[in-house]
């Protein structure tokens, strides 16, 4: 799958743009702030219907205008399909596939995958556990059209016993109605927690062979999955602390505790990493994310690069491009500040491949093969 082309019009610093891509390999130079980020963040957009940086829609229009649209041009399976988003202030966020609406943003995610690996994701290191609980939400939603639904269902029953909790703790206490919340609470927990399990196990075992394909082989890594759930069936877990959970007026309990720990050489990699070394955990845990997201899905997702060589040493990036430009990857696209690190990158890489320079959110092309 790859993206031929890409229209924006007031998304974020871009006023406008009209890009061609190269199906393999995609160079944006430019200083900071030119709107490098901002492109790849459109193309994430039309995959997720969602930025991967600004919290709400509305801050990816541009600022002073009151609507945005996006308009990508794919072609899938040997299929062409376009994709249409358009936000207007006030109005709901439209996403049309070759011309008709999606009823549910949710069946739109996961038909045109991607991985994005980008300086944002030192929040999985250093951030809280909601941080990793998106990104497994992320993913997850790439490949099960049904899975945010479940997240979404759990959540609205956590808020109504949440509520419960707090109404009635100290008036008369319905054990009756937490009940049956609790009975449905634990189906959805359940369903979830196995799904995030699988991901994680199977994300695990490819994780190492990317860390050592980027470091050259030196530290061990892993991933470990805590919830609750890991060794209490929800209903039980639920039951057993439904006095605790009156004491304190919310569920303290349940996958929305769930969080994942990073691990390098047995230690946490918040602890123990140097900044390199998170560095290259990120990518190997984005690049098995690309792999996992590969094989259940059955396409190659666009792979975003967003300034990713800052704080590599030279050996690793050089690895690093050796692979997704020769290995199993789709199209690319990579980000730098840096011409002549790209450009030695490229000279390096067999495939065709478009440069871009990006100033003040213009993009012009530079050179191609
Ligand atoms: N809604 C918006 N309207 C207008 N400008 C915006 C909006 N959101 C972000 N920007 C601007 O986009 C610029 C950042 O662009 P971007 O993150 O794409 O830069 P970059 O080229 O990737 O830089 P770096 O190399 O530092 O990562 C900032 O100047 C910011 O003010």
């Amino acid at each position: 799958m790859y993206l031929k082309r890409l229209t924006a019009i007031n998304f974020k610093s871009i006023n406008q743009l009209d890009i061609e891509f190269d199906n393999k390999i995609n160079c944006f130079v430019g200083n900071n702030g030119q709107g490098k980020t901002n492109m790849l963040d459109a193309i994430y957009f039309l995959s997720m219907c969602k930025s991967s940086l600004s919290s709400t829609d509305l801050q990816v229009i541009r600022h002073g205008q009151d609507f945005f649209v996006l308009q990508g041009f794919y072609s899938r399976q040997g299929v062409d399909e376009s994709i249409y988003c358009g936000l207007k202030q006030g109005e709901g966020k439209i996403f049309k596939r070759n011309g008709k609406a999606y009823e549910r943003l949710a069946d739109h995610i996961g038909f045109l995958p991607v991985v994005m690996v980008s300086p944002a994701d030192n929040e999985l290191v250093e951030g809280s556990g909601e941080e990793r609980r998106k990104y497994m939400n992320g993913v997850i939603s790439q490949i099960d059209h049904i899975y945010l639904d479940e997240v979404l269902r759990y959540n609205r029953l956590l808020a109504q016993r949440n509520s419960l909790l707090k109404t009635y703790s100290r008036t008369a206490f319905s054990y009756d109605l937490i009940e049956a919340i609790d009975i449905q609470l634990a189906e959805y927990a359940s369903v979830i927690h196995s799904k995030r399990k699988a991901f994680v196990e199977q994300l695990i075992e490819i994780l190492q062979e990317y860390y050592n394909k980027v470091s050259g082989g030196q530290e061990k890594v892993s991933l470990s999955y805590k919830s609750h759930l890991n060794d209490t069936p929800a209903e039980t877990l639920f039951r057993e602390n439904i006095e605790k959970d009156r004491v304190l007026q919310y569920t303290s309990v349940g996958i929305h505790r769930d969080d994942l720990t990073l691990l390098i050489d047995g230690y946490p990699i918040r602890n123990e990493g140097s900044q390199g070394q998170q560095k290259t955990y990120l990518i190997a845990l984005k690049l098995a994310q690309f792999d996992f997201i590969s094989k259940v899905a059955g396409i190659k997702p666009l792979l975003l690069l967003d300034d990713i060589f800052d704080k590599l040493d030279t050996g690793r990036v050089h690895r690093l491009i050796d692979m997704v430009a020769n290995d199993g990857f789709g199209q690319i696209f990579i980000t730098d500040t840096n011409k002549n690190r790209l450009e030695e990158v490229l000279a390096k890489v067999t495939s065709g491949y478009r440069f871009f320079r990006v100033d003040n959110s213009e993009f012009e092309l530079v050179e191609s093969r």
